[in-house]
């Protein structure tokens, strides 16, 4: 499980003006990573990915162009969660025979699912892929929120080897991971990441590192070494731009940084709008001021 451990960028994904799939611009972002953020991993299809917003035959084609751009040089995971459970095991197949090495799944949102319902969701995907899962956990989009012996019984199946935790609950990430040392723990807020790793998580899954990979990965490095002090000179670096991000809008941002590196991530999809004149040149400043 060593190949899933590390810095994963939350792929985004290239739009043309009118919501279309820009094949070149996912490309373009994918090399990035790959060549420039040195990012130990890609995952897929996940918020950062504007994946709910899309199609079934949208969501195939951008775990197609992802693989077929990375061929496995570096870790994939697709996220393949979907309301329509049918639909996220046609995509967790798809996935599997794509090669990718792990799936991963929000928990299903909008209607109030019980925890049965939940595992039950899980345990079907699973099942039917026969492929690594791993929870996504993100309750402040979700509403879901499990506890320790929930996360428990979802671990009793073999296939389920971690959880994306995209949670600010310090306390719970301790205590899931001193009760599943042989789990992979990802750090979701890429605000966290010196916290959480100080916690032991196994990685991080995040937007940020599409455009600030490199140190995200110094920062996991150091304190992974114990180097907490030069770990968190550079986290607070991370979260002042993270905090102006935040502020001018975070997907339509980070792909206009991405311009700023040299990669044309096009545009957001709607109902997510375009970035105003002023905010354009807002990400332009963010990137000289922090990158
Ligand atoms: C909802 C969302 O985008 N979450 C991401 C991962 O879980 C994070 O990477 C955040 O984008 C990031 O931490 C900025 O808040
Ligand atoms: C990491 C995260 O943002 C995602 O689901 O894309």
């Amino acid at each position: 499980m060593d190949k899933l451990k590390g810095i994963f960028s939350a792929l985004l994904v290239a739009f043309d003006k009118d919501g279309n799939i820009d094949e070149k611009g996912i490309r373009e972002t994918v090399r990035h990573n790959i060549d420039n953020m040195k990012v130990d991993g890609l995952y897929v299809g996940g918020s950062t990915g504007e994946n709910f917003m899309l199609t079934t035959e949208d969501k195939k084609r951008i775990f197609d162009i992802a693989m077929d751009e990375a061929k496995g040089q570096i870790a994939m995971i697709a996220q393949v969660g979907a309301l329509d459970l049918r639909e996220a095991v046609e995509l967790g197949k798809y996935a599997t025979d794509l090669g990718y090495d792990a799936l991963s799944a929000v928990t299903p949102f909008y209607y109030k699912f019980t925890f049965e319902e939940i595992k039950n969701y899980y345990n079907t995907i699973t099942n039917e892929t026969n492929n690594k899962m791993i929870v996504y956990s993100i309750s402040l989009l979700t509403g879901v929120n499990m506890s320790v012996s929930q996360f428990a019984e979802l671990f009793e199946n073999k296939n389920i080897i971690g959880v994306k935790f995209t949670e600010g609950n310090f306390y719970l990430m301790e205590r899931l991971r001193h009760a599943f040392p042989d789990k992979l723990i990802y750090s979701g807020f890429d605000e966290m990441l010196l916290s959480a790793t100080v916690l032991n998580v196994d990685g991080a899954i995040g937007s940020t590192y599409n455009i600030n990979g490199v140190n995200a990965k110094k920062i996991f490095t150091l304190a992974k070494e114990g180097k907490v002090d030069e770990a968190r000179e550079l986290q607070r670096q991370a979260n002042d731009m993270i905090e102006a991000i935040l502020g001018n809008g975070l997907f339509q941002t980070l792909k206009e940084i991405l311009k700023c590196q040299g990669v044309d991530a096009g545009f957001c999809k709607e109902p997510l709008g375009k970035l105003p004149p002023e905010k354009v040149e807002r990400a332009k400043e963010i990137y000289r001021n922090y990158l």
